[in-house]
């Protein structure tokens, strides 16, 4: 088959969100693409979608997201386009993907990841454990929630809803003591600035697939197969093939507190996977490691074991999180 390259006359349409770190993610594959080919930037169009998880409404309300419904909240109408052919690719944040993409549809791609540890972020503090007993923190991730009440179940943590600067602008009016981000975020946009201190996965077991982009396409498109071909990071893909066989296992949501890390060591893959309850108030935690290639094995068989370990009804609310 001969490769088409897109051209200024027919240009490879990106979509995206609006916010400035999905935009920033956008850009950062349009100049993976650009360089890969040897192409211009006019080659290709950046088409912001707008999807109603972006709704002001919601996000101003401060509304926890499990209370909206999270299906496809943020990546419906993006992959509607990308059906219809308004799009050729989308481009996503694998942290926030479901485990199975619309018919028709393939996220198979993956650019090398970024920083995948979570960032404690304050203005005065630095690290977890300077937090006065009581005090106020900020989150919207019922996976940080837990994560942390398991550790200090002192800690009064309030909704923080909203993009990166959003939350930053809520921890800037006092709000909360600290707030927590993706490492990862704050390295895209370049937010240098900002307060934040890495936390060891070991401490803070990130989000699965945390750091990733995913590149999405038509399933029938052979030609932009091709394209992102060229830019496929493959140990990423290795990574987040083991991490999402473990949530999709573990049938994970925005409403279940999860959280694991793949890591490569030569051809070795160890992954490492947690649940929680909800209230924080009981963790479990366990590890596998085998051939990378077998990551999709090892992460359905570490969700199998957690769902033995922790039983029916594990993932229940044991305190009401409004209170
Ligand atoms: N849920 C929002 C979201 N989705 C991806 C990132 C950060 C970048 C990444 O992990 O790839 C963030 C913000 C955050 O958690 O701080």
């Amino acid at each position: 088959m001969d490769l088409r390259l897109p051209t200024a006359g027919e240009t490879l349409k990106i979509g995206t969100r609006g916010s400035p770190l999905a935009l920033a993610q956008a850009y950062e594959t349009r100049d993976r693409l650009a360089t890969a080919f040897g192409l211009e930037e006019d080659c290709f169009e950046i088409v912001v979608i707008k999807v109603s998880g972006d709704d002001r409404s919601m996000v101003e309300a401060d509304k926890p997201l499990k209370e909206i419904g999270n299906k496809g909240l943020f990546t419906r109408e993006i992959e509607e386009d990308l059906l219809s052919g308004k799009i050729d690719i989308a481009v996503h944040s694998m942290k926030d993907m479901p485990t199975t993409q619309p018919e028709g549809l393939l996220l198979a791609t993956y650019l090398p990841r970024e920083d995948v540890r979570d960032a404690f972020v304050s203005p005065r503090l630095g690290g977890i454990a300077e937090l006065e007993t009581g005090a106020t923190v900020g989150t919207s991730s019922l996976r940080r929630r837990a994560q942390l009440l398991n550790r200090r179940p002192d800690l009064n943590i309030v909704e923080f809803r909203g993009n990166v600067q959003t939350r930053l602008r809520k921890l800037g009016d006092g709000l909360a003591e600290a707030t927590f981000l993706a490492c990862a975020g704050l390295n895209r946009l370049k937010m240098t600035q900002v307060p934040a201190t890495p936390i060891a996965p070991e401490d803070m077991l990130p989000a699965i697939a945390q750091g990733a982009i995913g590149i999405e396409r038509r399933l029938d498109d052979n030609n932009t197969a091709a394209l992102l071909d060229a830019i496929h990071d493959h140990a990423t893909g290795q990574r987040l093939a083991a991490e999402r066989a473990f949530l999709f296992t573990l049938d994970g949501s925005c409403e279940t507190p999860i959280a694991g890390l793949a890591t490569l060591e030569g051809t070795t893959l160890h992954l490492r996977g947690e649940v929680l309850r909800p209230d924080g108030s009981e963790a479990i935690a366990d590890a596998i490691s085998g051939p990378a290639e077998d990551g999709l094995m090892m992460g359905t068989e570490l969700a199998r074991t957690l769902l033995e370990r922790a039983g029916p009804n594990f993932f229940d609310w044991h305190a009401d999180p409004a209170s």
